[in-house]
């Protein structure tokens, strides 16, 4: 009998670092689940649900969320999906976080976006999202078809809260100061880093 092995992957990168984009990238061409952290967390931010309420204040100063709480909320995510190739992204965002991820799960690669600060920040300021599907854009990189519409829906588009850039910049502190760490927790259970930008299990 041949045993399958399922494609575990997590995406990682500062806030802004494209993460979303190349997520949409792969999933269109290959069959694996998309799960980000942050559209999960402003989905229950919108349909203010217990987790959502206790989440916005942290989101709204650029602040991590509980590890306890959103180590709840993408665990039982994952189980849900239990039998699917997936791709992770935005989280495992702190050391707890990553632990918990590898107690659960077999991740088997792990790619990491490198993005300077500054293009960062430039690139935040452009960006607009379709609140309900999570569609990212950027009047500079990758407009709508129509200004401030969505694509697909028609919908209005809307630029996030937690992207004025005095909440960036502490986002990308916080990325410095918890998040950073995980790639060094991941080199250290022997992943194998190749030109900075993907690294991937070495068994
Ligand atoms: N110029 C440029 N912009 C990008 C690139 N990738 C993503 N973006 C834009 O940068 C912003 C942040 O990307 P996003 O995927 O939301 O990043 P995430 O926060 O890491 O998920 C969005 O407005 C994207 O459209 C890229 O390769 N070049
Ligand atoms: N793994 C996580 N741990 C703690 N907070 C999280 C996590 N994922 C998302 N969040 C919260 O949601 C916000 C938005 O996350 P996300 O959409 O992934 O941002 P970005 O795409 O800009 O990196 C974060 O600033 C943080 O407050």
């Amino acid at each position: 009998m041949v045993t399958r092995m399922l494609f575990r992957a997590v995406i990682m990168g500062p806030p802004g670092s494209g993460k979303g984009t190349v997520s949409d990238r792969i999933v269109k061409n290959f069959a694996l689940k998309h799960l980000s952290s942050g559209d999960l967390l402003r989905t229950n931010v919108q349909n203010k649900t217990e987790i959502g309420v206790v989440a916005k204040s942290y989101i709204d100063q650029g602040q991590l969320v509980p590890d306890d709480v959103i180590t709840r909320l993408v665990l039982q995510e994952l189980h849900k999906i239990n039998e699917t190739n997936w791709l992770l992204d935005g989280f495992p965002r702190t050391v707890p976080q990553a632990v918990a991820l590898d107690k659960a799960f077999h991740i088997n690669s792990v790619i990491d976006l490198n993005v300077p600060f500054q293009t960062i920040k430039d690139r935040l300021t452009a960006r607009w999202i379709h609140p309900a599907s999570g569609r990212v854009y950027n009047t500079e990189f990758n407009p709508p078809k129509v200004p401030e519409v969505d694509d697909l829906t028609g919908e209005p588009l809307v630029q996030r809260e937690d992207d004025k850039p005095e909440t960036v910049t502490r986002r990308l502190k916080g990325y410095e100061a918890l998040t950073r760490p995980v790639l060094e927790y991941y080199q250290g259970r022997h992943w194998l880093i190749l030109g900075k930008r993907f690294a991937t299990m070495g068994d």
